[in-house]
């Protein structure tokens, strides 16, 4: 029997010398942990491939080291350890390495008032980065919530008090008589409109943890009307309360978010998007906002 050895493209010379910033695969199915759950995830694994005379990389060495991702807890030290392995696999080709791992988080919400609770999927992306051995590491993140217009509740508002001129014109005023009107749809005559709105993070970490759980929590204590899971009559009564103590332009949404992430101390940077998907109109509102911690 012969014994034929395995042609090896990727060893040959390129015909264009040419280096290229990311040279990878994307979509690797795989899964990962965090906070104990093991979820479905997709990776986007490269290098760069510097030697610009190297005909390809080597694929296979990327994908073998993601297995490490399904063994341990997700960590900025875990993501840096798999960089540096494309890094070591790739010797004489590639200075830097990249990994991109998209899942959605899913966290366990109680129900305002009821003893109820549901899941709720938050989708984020981990972004690592090996770039001249300065390692960096990113999330973003989708935070859905609920967002009335001040500008809508105040003409309602104008709207309910002319309803009341209306029907109460020249009468005394007698206490049940008020009563009923407020509790009929004739005297709340008009509602503020409110809209499913949705905060997009993109953070740039320091320090030794992931703090998605934390990050999401303290974005949804900021923001005040979190989109809810479980809900029956009366989660929606308190949440409609909820929303009558809380309107919001996507600018006070986007302040808010703001200095809630400035006090995290994993944070050195971000950019905030909110994103208002307004009912008023078929256009969204939009606000964006980014920072960057000082130099210590
Ligand atoms: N570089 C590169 N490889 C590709 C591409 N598409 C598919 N592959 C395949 O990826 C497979 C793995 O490549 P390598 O990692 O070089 O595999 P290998 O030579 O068996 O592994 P090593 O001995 O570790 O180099 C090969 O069969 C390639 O054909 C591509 O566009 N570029």
């Amino acid at each position: 029997m012969n014994a034929l050895t395995l042609p090896d493209i990727a060893a040959q010379a390129s015909r264009q010398a040419l280096p290229l910033d990311w040279v990878g695969m994307c979509g690797i199915a795989l899964p990962i942990l965090i906070d104990g759950q093991r979820l479905a995830a997709t990776a986007d694994a490269g290098v760069s491939l510097d030697d610009g005379t190297a005909r390809g990389i080597h694929m296979s060495r990327l994908y073998l080291a993601l297995e490490m991702l399904d063994q341990q807890p997700l960590t900025p030290a875990l993501l840096r350890n798999v960089l540096q392995r494309f890094l070591d696999s790739h010797e004489g080709l590639s200075n830097n390495a990249y990994l991109r791992i998209h899942t959605d988080l899913l966290l366990k919400r109680a129900a305002l008032v009821s003893p109820l609770a549901g899941w709720k999927s938050y989708p984020v992306s981990v972004e690592a980065r090996l770039e001249n051995q300065m390692f960096h590491v990113e999330l973003k993140i989708d935070v859905t919530y609920s967002s009335t217009c001040p500008c809508s509740a105040a003409l309602a508002r104008q709207l309910i008090q002319q309803q009341f001129i209306d029907d109460f014109a020249n009468t005394p005023l007698q206490h049940e008589e008020v009563l009923t009107w407020l509790g009929s749809a004739g005297g709340i005559v008009a509602t503020p409109h409110s809209q499913r709105s949705s905060a997009r993070l993109h953070v740039q970490l320091q320090g030794e943890q992931l703090p998605l759980t934390e990050l999401i929590d303290n974005v949804e204590a900021a923001l005040g009307t979190a989109v809810q899971t479980a809900v029956k009559r009366a989660d929606e009564q308190a949440f409609a309360l909820a929303n009558g103590q809380n309107l919001m332009f996507c600018e006070d949404a986007a302040r808010r978010l703001h200095l809630a992430l400035k006090r995290s101390d994993a944070i050195k940077a971000f950019h905030l998007k909110v994103i208002h998907a307004e009912s008023l109109h078929a256009h969204d509102a939009v606000a964006e906002s980014r920072w960057t911690r000082d130099p210590a």
